[in-house]
């Protein structure tokens, strides 16, 4: 149960706390944020309101604790986050129910969410073991006109204090995917919640707090974005900010100081198919990668771009893989969930209208309650038609038909986006062409986009983001080049 057992100092009466300097506490400010149930869309947990006050405070003992935490060794920083990878997938019941309310995550999902959250953190300990500790050394003679006289010593060193944003679909996959690669490479924490995902945060924190790492080191300040965001994000305290969400990002990086940036923002995945495809493959890969969690994923299967010779074909297979698609609650882990609030399924409403009024091809009837809308596939898309365009993050997948695979890839490149995409064909050659045209940060082959596994590398170009994650790349990422010259009195060749 959410707030019970070991998580029961996290809540005080129906509010949760917030965590900063080692301890739960309640903000000053008397205000809460509620979170709404998607699916039943009443209040289901609240949050604190914190203040601007305590995100100095917050600030102010992460930079402290940083000073320490970066004279530890890398050792004793990788057994304290196995430690926390292991609390937290020991703790995946609770955690998991709290993402089911708050964001309508599927059961079956909501714990593969938290268990890939641990093995990410425990992943991170061992590969920032390797590679923070290894550096470079150079000899000066190797440049033309020198001569052997200095030795250069090359390391990797932590950047200060880093802050988390992430987004309500992974609010713990993908705040983990920050905290960790922070914390091996000796940085401090101060973690920004999504409202809709703020208590499973906050769950997993405790299990930070439980790992026994040092006060202050770690914070999570709740509150809404939009009325605390730009104090943190513009905060002088902050050295690096590390974003997942969308367009937010981008007005996010206009305001950032002179700090580094990760941002991985929303993205317009298109799959481009080939006369050649196996097509049952295809189907089974849009159904999965155009529906899962509700389309609201930024790796979803976003536009389907198809040669107009098997569109047909393709359309029908995926019309009835779609009829076994199950439309309900979170709790019996149906495939189609309600999307994550209100707000999001007016969006998805409009994109539909606007299809249907611009002569789109219904292949199921639209049907909506309340958050829930039904799985639609819109044939016969066009260029002037938004859903063409813009990110529904709903269960809404259209398909383009296209007559050459040239059209498929202006559609892609011709984007805003540029996060994945993916091609189906069985020629690997044209394959590796089409790859290679594609102007995203990645490109599947014969199989539906997807971020993971955690450790490959996952970035947008372009509106979907800036940097590279993935576990290494997010290390190397929250550490900054320091070089240490000693010159001697004379050349040493000594070590050549
Ligand atoms: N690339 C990806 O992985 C994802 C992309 N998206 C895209 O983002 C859209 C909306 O999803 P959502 O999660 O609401 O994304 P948002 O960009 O609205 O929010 C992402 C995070 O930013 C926070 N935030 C909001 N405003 C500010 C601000 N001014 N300063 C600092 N932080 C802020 C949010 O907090 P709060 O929740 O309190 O507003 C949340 O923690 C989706 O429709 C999709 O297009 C969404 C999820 C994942
Ligand atoms: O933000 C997202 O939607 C996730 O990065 C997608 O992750 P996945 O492709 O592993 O589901």
């Amino acid at each position: 149960m959410a707030g019970s057992g070991v998580f029961a100092e996290i809540i005080d009466g129906d509010v949760f706390k917030y965590y900063a300097d080692g301890e739960w506490k309640k903000s000053s400010s008397a205000k809460s944020v509620a979170i709404v149930n998607p699916s039943t869309r009443n209040t289901q947990y609240k949050v604190q309101a914190c203040t601007q006050e305590e995100v100095n405070k917050a600030m102010e003992a992460a930079k402290a604790a940083q000073k320490w935490w970066a004279r530890t060794p890398l050792w004793k920083r990788a057994e304290l986050l196995h430690k926390a990878g292991a609390i937290l997938k020991e703790h995946r019941a609770p955690i998991a129910e709290a993402l089911i309310k708050e964001i309508a995550k599927p059961a079956k999902d909501a714990i593969s969410e938290v268990v890939r959250s641990g093995d990410l953190i425990s992943y991170c300990a061992e590969e920032g073991v390797r590679i923070l500790g290894e550096g470079t050394f150079l000899v000066s003679d190797s440049f033309p006109g020198n001569e052997r006289n200095k030795y250069c010593l090359v390391s990797k060193i932590p950047l200060g204090v880093v802050l988390a944003i992430p987004p309500f679909n992974y609010p713990v996959n993908l705040a983990v995917s920050k905290i960790a690669p922070a914390l091996i490479a000796g940085n401090s924490l101060v973690l920004k919640p999504p409202t809709q995902g703020a208590v499973a945060c906050l769950h997993m924190v405790h299990c930070f707090h439980l790992a026994g790492f040092p006060k202050g080191l770690i914070s999570c300040i709740t509150g809404k974005g939009s009325e605390i965001g730009d104090f943190l994000t513009m905060h002088p305290g902050v050295n690096c900010i590390s974003f997942t969400g969308g367009d937010t990002g981008i007005a996010i990086s206009k305001k950032a100081g002179m700090i580094p940036l990760q941002m991985e923002l929303g993205g317009k995945d298109a799959c481009i198919v080939l006369e050649d495809a196996d097509l049952d493959l295809v189907a089974a890969n849009i159904v999965k990668g155009g529906f899962s969690y509700s389309g609201q994923r930024c790796t979803a299967v976003k536009v389907v771009l198809v040669m107009e010779s098997v569109a047909d074909a393709l359309v029908e297979k995926v019309k009835s893989k779609m009829t076994k698609l199950t439309v309900g609650s979170p709790e019996d882990d149906s495939d189609i969930t309600a999307v994550v609030s209100e707000s999001s399924a007016n969006f998805i409403e409009g994109l539909v209208l606007d299809a249907r009024q611009k002569g789109a091809t219904f292949c199921q009837e639209y049907r909506r309650e309340g958050n829930l809308i039904w799985p639609l596939l819109l044939d016969n898309v066009r260029p002037d038609m938004r859903i063409a365009w813009e990110e529904p993050f709903g269960p809404v997948l259209p398909i383009i038909r296209i007559g050459s695979v040239e059209e498929g890839i202006h559609h892609c490149n011709a984007s805003n986006f540029g996060l994945q995409g993916c091609v189906f064909t069985k020629d690997i050659n044209k394959a590796m062409l089409i790859s290679d045209a594609m102007e995203t940060g990645t490109v599947q082959i014969n199989a539906a986009p997807a971020r993971g596994p955690d450790h490959f590398p996952f970035q947008g170009i372009k509106d979907s983001g800036i940097g590279s994650q993935g576990i290494t790349n997010s290390i190397n990422m929250m550490t900054k080049v320091k070089s240490t010259v000693i010159n001697l009195p004379t050349p040493s060749y000594t070590m050549g």
